[in-house]
């Protein structure tokens, strides 16, 4: 009980409060029928965390641009303290020095979009791999999800840890079950005083021997990269600017390995699932809409020149471009982008907000909202047509990739494990679903797992353009 105004919000049970009205495939849509019915802004207490849900354009704005600074925090869990060295990433890692520093260090050394393009010859190389891999499967159904969750994680690795990692399938084994966990729904999360919870159930010993493992790989990678030597800037991969910075000192704190290893985890895990899963629901998209798929394969066709598609092309393809925001629109990777704490009591919209609420906010409700879009459940590229709206962090209606200070700094890389591989897949193959299966046949549940995305694996047949009819 308190005499504060906070928001309204559901009915809340004894003890678990509003716990049981998240456990569901999609919390997204869920807190949006809540929404509905109990505002825009809306309490709920799960278990004993306080929880405000904002879910219209306007209280994104109050909440990611009004009231920035103040909701500036993520909150603290057990994985995320065990997983990336008590938090010392950038994801998870509290407001303040350390995280400004780190978050600048990465996006101008990796995440830059002249870093990015620097990348272009990875991404061409996988795309060849994979272009291969394709051909040699022609008119037979391949796994279109497991296929670009391997592409997207070979580039991120290559990118970020170079040429060297020997225990490169052993460590994105790991790193796939350290997201699984950090994403599972698990109880004591809403208990932060009854942790015992974890140790009763053997999760605690279970992820820490998990971490260990993988601590093992990173301390390799970190031995390699220094027995490798000084590099000249352009052959510098991350680690390599980390362990310089490290070691030249010019920070206003140490850096110690801990916290290379926990940046570093960053990179190889926030964007993977969220890049190839954006891939897969663009290519979904377009297997349902056949005269979508035909105007963007016409576009890219017409554009490339030769057999390989430049980065010059790719800033022709408008329309490529127009699938991929709607994409970002309607099937968010991560709907309820990632949660923030509040840093001091503050009120928004009239009601209170006490310090250490957390907070999230329905980036998928925002993105469907009636009063912001036409027919807002519907995919339609072409209503990016001549629009100002992007993704960059200003108009609250479309912010997949968050907003303000917290906002995603991969946002370029991401977008390039997006953009480039669709406009090669178009370009270079025809595809249909298997064992003549109709459009609209495919089964387009989705699941909140690690991201938002099919419950079942897209499963397509690509046939090269040369045997297409
Ligand atoms: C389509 C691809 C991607 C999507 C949709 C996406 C989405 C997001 C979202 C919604 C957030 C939370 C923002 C907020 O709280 O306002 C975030 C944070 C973050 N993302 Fe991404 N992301 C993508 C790709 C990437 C890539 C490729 C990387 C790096 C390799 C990356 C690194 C990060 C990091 C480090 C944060 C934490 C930022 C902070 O707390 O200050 N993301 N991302």
């Amino acid at each position: 009980k308190t005499s504060k105004n906070l928001p309204p919000g559901p009915p809340k049970l004894p003890i678990i409060g509003n716990i049981h009205q998240l456990k569901t495939p999609t919390p997204h849509r869920v807190l949006r029928s809540l929404a509905r019915k109990y505002g825009p802004i809306m309490h709920l207490q799960l278990g004993q965390v306080s929880t405000v849900v904002v879910s219209t354009p306007r209280l994104a704005r109050e909440i990611m641009k009004t009231n920035d600074i103040s909701f500036a925090d993520r909150p603290t869990t057990t994985t995320s303290q065990i997983f990336f060295y008590k938090a010392q990433d950038i994801g998870w890692a509290p407001y303040g020095e350390y995280w400004r520093q780190m978050k600048k260090i990465c996006t101008l050394e990796l995440l830059s979009a002249k870093k990015v393009r620097s990348f272009s010859s990875i991404r061409e190389e996988e795309l060849r791999r994979i272009g291969k891999v394709l051909e040699s499967k022609s008119g037979t159904p391949i796994n279109f999800t497991e296929m670009t969750i391997e592409m997207v994680n070979n580039v991120i690795c290559k990118a970020t840890l170079g040429d060297s990692c020997k225990d490169q399938a052993k460590l994105i084994e790991l790193l796939y079950d350290v997201l699984k966990t950090l994403s599972a729904f698990n109880l004591a999360s809403y208990y932060p005083r009854l942790q015992i919870l974890n140790v009763i159930s053997g999760k605690k010993a279970k992820w820490l021997k998990m971490q260990k493992q993988l601590d093992g790989i990173m301390n390799d990678i970190l031995k390699e990269h220094r027995a490798e030597g000084r590099k000249n800037n352009e052959q510098e991969d991350l680690v390599d600017v980390l362990l310089r910075v490290k070691e030249t000192g010019g920070l206003d704190f140490n850096i110690r390995d801990d916290d290379v290893k926990a940046v570093i985890l960053d990179m190889l895990t926030a964007g993977t699932d969220t890049s190839s899963t954006t891939l897969e629901w663009a290519m979904t998209e377009l297997i349902r809409n056949p005269e979508m798929m035909k105007r963007a394969q016409t576009e890219v066709r017409s554009v490339v020149k030769g057999d390989v598609i430049t980065e010059t092309d790719l800033q022709s393809l408008h329309y490529l471009k127009l699938i991929v925001k709607e994409t970002l629109r309607l099937h968010a990777p991560t709907p309820l982008l990632v949660p923030r704490e509040c840093r001091q009591d503050c009120n928004v919209d009239g009601y209170d907000i006490p310090a250490k609420t957390k907070i999230i906010v329905n980036a998928w409700a925002c993105g469907t909202d009636p009063d912001s879009w036409e027919n807002p459940e519907s995919f339609i590229p072409e209503r990016f047509e001549n629009s100002p709206v992007s993704y960059m962090g200003a108009d609250f209606e479309f912010i997949p990739f968050g907003a303000g200070r917290r906002i995603c700094p991969g946002l370029t890389f991401g977008l390039s494990m997006v953009e480039f591989p669709l406009a090669n897949f178009l370009y270079h193959f025809d595809w249909k679903l298997p064992n003549g299966m109709k459009p609209h046949e495919l089964d387009i549940t989705e699941v909140t797992g690690i991201s938002t995305s099919l419950k079942h694996h897209l499963k397509l047949v690509a046939i090269p353009k040369s045997l297409a009819k």
